[in-house]
């Protein structure tokens, strides 16, 4: 809780420079409203006292494990604390029941040895160190004891770790959940197994993640009486289809394109395909490797994720012969027809491309051209043929390909879930939220609003349980507190939803 504060001289405090770091720093001087402070630096700051804030002169060297023991809770404090938990490689920090995980982008081997899930388990929230499987075993053993539901929302900006998180939840929900001993496609199993199929076909290299989730997932655990896992669900939203078709540097298209290019020979030949930068939705960007990653490696590795998630070897092929289709679509360029604003393959190279796609769909050449080339009006009674020009027939080609690539990915998850299995008589569920995070890039296209207003509904969601509802019950159980003082994005909501509604 906040304390009172007085600005005396002599005190250490927080200041927000005008390059908007904070540093710390002694007040030498008060003048007025004008406080003069000497940070540890040794640069001379004048501040207001709105943009001071008081230090803990108790505070431990290596932070805290629970910042609801801050002396003060405000936001140098709160960035001070996980800098140095940080640093001593504790990227876990709880704000009561939340759990805080700062991304350390390297692996860290003590937080995750073989172990941990041992020790977690049936040991109460804040007992060990902060960690995201105290959580899942606090959410596990809540729904044991007290037989209700429960959910876990994962939320932070790109890149943060969301999805890590997510997987490390679920690793330990299928530890507790799991059967001992079961072998081939347990439940558990198929479920995390999900995890790196809807990777290779949901997430890409953007600007701020090398493996960035373009869709949200609510998976939904079912357990039966005895607290096992009795069936999930997967459910996905919103995946970004413009990337299909669209990529710019330094991103990538999804993750699939790239591995699949890179598969065994006798796959590549048998979809005439080639080297990525060779294809049209590909080399858009300069982006083709990701450091690290060998994608041969990943393209059996991915098949081999599918078949335990219950995707037979001839869906599997399947699965490819459309990802490969949608390269070679890509491919076809139009040039002007015979007639007026008409269009058509642009040359052999392109005619190829047309032929090898359609071949993959198994359609007919001919209505794939037209479906590009021409736009059927249906009017009253009849249909009116309409030639389109050659950029027209490129947004249909490109049209084609994101609905095919959108569809794929929707029958993957159906499939999945058709495998795992619905418990219908399941007593109780765990849902773990994991959407994709807040970006903010110099051009923003609509996908990015819509990944935003999620996220901002998400933040009120939060802001409701956390800060709302709390002090409300303060407030009526006549509890002696101070205010938190938050930033309520309600007004943002109403804006966005009511021009929507109107
Ligand atoms: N706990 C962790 N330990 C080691 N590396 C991590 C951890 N969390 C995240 N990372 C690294 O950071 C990268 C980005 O994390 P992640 O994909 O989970 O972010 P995200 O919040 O889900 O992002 P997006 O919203 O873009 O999907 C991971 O690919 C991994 O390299």
């Amino acid at each position: 809780m906040a304390a009172k504060v007085s600005y005396v001289v002599g005190s250490n405090v927080w200041v927000q420079d005008p390059e908007e770091a904070w540093i710390d720093g002694e007040i030498v001087e008060v003048n007025g409203k004008d406080i003069k402070i000497n940070s540890t630096s040794g640069k001379m700051v004048v501040a207001k006292p709105s943009n001071i804030y008081p230090m803990d002169p108790e505070f431990p060297p290596s932070g805290v494990e629970d910042m609801t023991r801050l002396a003060y809770l405000h936001e140098p404090g709160v960035l001070h604390n996980l800098k140095c938990r940080y640093d001593i490689d504790e990227i876990y920090t709880y704000t009561g029941s939340i759990l805080i995980a700062v991304n350390p982008f390297q692996r860290i081997p003590h937080l995750y040895a073989s172990d941990m899930m041992q020790r977690y388990k049936g040991m109460a929230l804040g007992e060990l160190s902060p960690h995201p499987f105290a959580i899942a075993d606090s959410a596990y053993r809540m729904m044991i004891n007290e037989g209700a539901s429960q959910s876990i929302l994962v939320s932070g900006e790109s890149g943060a770790g969301k999805t890590e998180s997510t997987k490390l939840l679920m690793q330990y929900l299928a530890y507790m959940g799991g059967r001992s001993g079961s072998e081939g496609r347990s439940v558990e199993q198929q479920v995390l197994q999900s995890n790196p199929v809807l990777e290779a076909f949901g997430n890409a290299k953007t600007v701020r993640n090398n493996n960035s989730s373009r869709f949200g997932k609510f998976v939904e655990l079912q357990f039966d009486q005895r607290g096992r896992i009795s069936g999930a669900a997967i459910r996905s939203y919103l995946l970004e289809k413009s990337r299909v078709c669209q990529v710019s540097d330094p991103e990538r298209n999804y993750h699939c394109f790239y591995m699949l290019c890179a598969a065994p020979k006798e796959v590549v030949d048998s979809y005439k395909l080639g080297n990525p930068r060779s294809f049209h939705y590909l080399n858009q960007s300069n982006f083709y490797e990701l450091e690290g990653l060998d994608e041969t490696k990943e393209y059996l590795e991915t098949r081999r994720a599918m078949g335990v998630v219950g995707i037979n070897s001839n869906e599997q092929d399947a699965i490819f012969r459309v990802v490969a289709a949608i390269l070679h679509l890509g491919n076809i360029e139009f040039t002007k027809g015979d007639e007026v604003d008409s269009s058509q393959p642009k040359d052999d190279q392109s005619r190829f491309h047309l032929k090898t796609a359609a071949e993959l769909l198994m359609c007919d050449v001919k209505s794939l051209e037209d479906s590009f080339c021409k736009r059927v009006i249906a009017t009253r009674g009849e249909a009116i043929t309409k030639c389109l020009d050659p950029n027209s027939a490129a947004l249909s080609r490109d049209a084609l390909a994101k609905i095919v690539y959108s569809k794929l990915f929707d029958w993957i998850v159906n499939k999945i879930n058709e495998s795992i299995g619905q418990d219908p008589d399941s007593k109780n569920l765990i849902g773990v939220l994991d959407i994709y995070g807040f970006e903010s890039f110099k051009t923003n296209s609509f996908e990015q609003f819509c990944i935003n207003l999620t996220n901002e509904k998400l933040q009120q969601h939060f802001n409701q349980h956390v800060f709302k509802m709390e002090q409300e019950e303060y407030t009526k159980e006549e509890i002696d507190w101070s205010y938190i003082e938050f930033v309520d994005n309600q007004d943002i909501l109403d804006l966005v939803e009511k021009v929507i509604e109107a």
